[in-house]
């Protein structure tokens, strides 16, 4: 059994005990109540050719099943402040609750807190969680493709642009960059992380982002140290990196993420895009 099949068994029990409390057509009504989900697809890759830095996505990260706990964040919605005036154009909210410590309580704070988009990042198995997603504000959401069977990752992604959100499709290795855009992923994360043995490698998104068409958006995801990596990531095409451990360990998370956002529109970093 690998660790995502185990994170996965606790993501299904959880869901059920939150299925048998709020039925699909409650949660439909409050999603209906949200404002329209934000276009976060133009955010990380404008149309404007000058504006096109690389972006940053930051996330809100308690702990993490390859370090234990990271910070306590007794304030995500502070946090999610400081994010988004250190220009943070995403914010990403773990709602995982066993492993990653987090919760939906504090995807709703972070949404009731910031302008820009947020995103659900969960190991997502049911449209029920999309639903879920959108009642509590989120404008985008992680599908794993790992841990999705292909007819699955299908639907999740209709589903998901059906509810006006964008999907951010989650890969690893060659084989699912090719399930993700043969299930029209618009949005690919390369995972730096292998979630079936958590081991980071950080070559990943260079080796697989050659493999991702232009018209898709590229974002580099797990194990950003600082701007170096940015820069780094720059280099190989990618339109943002997705950043939680080292934001979250550090002691200004505003200074950190505008330090990440300035390596990435460096004129110096934008002219050796691909
Ligand atoms: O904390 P890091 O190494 O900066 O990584 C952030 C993010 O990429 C990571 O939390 C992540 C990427 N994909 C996931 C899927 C599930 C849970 C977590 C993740």
């Amino acid at each position: 059994m690998t660790v995502l099949d185990d994170i996965l068994d606790g993501v299904r029990e959880d869901l059920r005990a939150r299925q048998a409390v709020t039925d699909l057509d409650t949660l439909r009504e409050r999603a209906q109540r949200q404002v329209p989900a934000r276009d976060a697809r133009l955010l990380l890759r404008p149309r404007e050719p000058e504006a096109r830095g690389v972006k940053v996505i930051a996330e809100v990260k308690r702990a993490s099943p390859s370090k234990g706990a990271l910070a306590n964040i007794p304030d995500p919605a502070d946090l999610a402040r400081q994010y988004e005036s250190g220009g943070a154009s995403v914010i990403s909210v773990l709602t995982e609750q066993r492993r990653f410590g987090g919760s939906l309580d504090d995807l709703r704070a972070v949404r009731c807190a910031v302008d820009v988009p947020v995103l659900r990042k969960d190991f997502v198995v049911g449209s029920y969680q999309l639903w879920e997603a959108r009642a509590y504000g989120a404008d985008v959401i992680l599908l794993i493709v790992a841990a999705l069977e292909q007819e699955a990752l299908v639907s999740l992604i209709e589903r998901t642009a059906s509810l006006g959100m964008t999907a951010l499709v989650e890969v690893h290795d060659a084989d699912e960059v090719g399930r993700a855009l043969d299930a029209g992923a618009q949005v690919i994360g390369v995972n730096a992380r292998n979630l079936k043995t958590l081991e980071v490698d950080r070559t990943a998104f260079h080796r697989l982002a050659p493999l991702i068409p232009d018209s898709v958006v590229r974002i580099a995801e797990s194990g950003v140290r600082g701007p170096h990596d940015v820069v780094d990531y720059a280099r190989a095409g990618a339109d943002a990196v997705l950043v939680g451990e080292s934001l979250v360990t550090g002691d200004d998370p505003r200074r950190a993420v505008a330090d990440l956002v300035a390596a990435g529109s460096h004129p110096a970093v934008q002219a050796v895009r691909p």
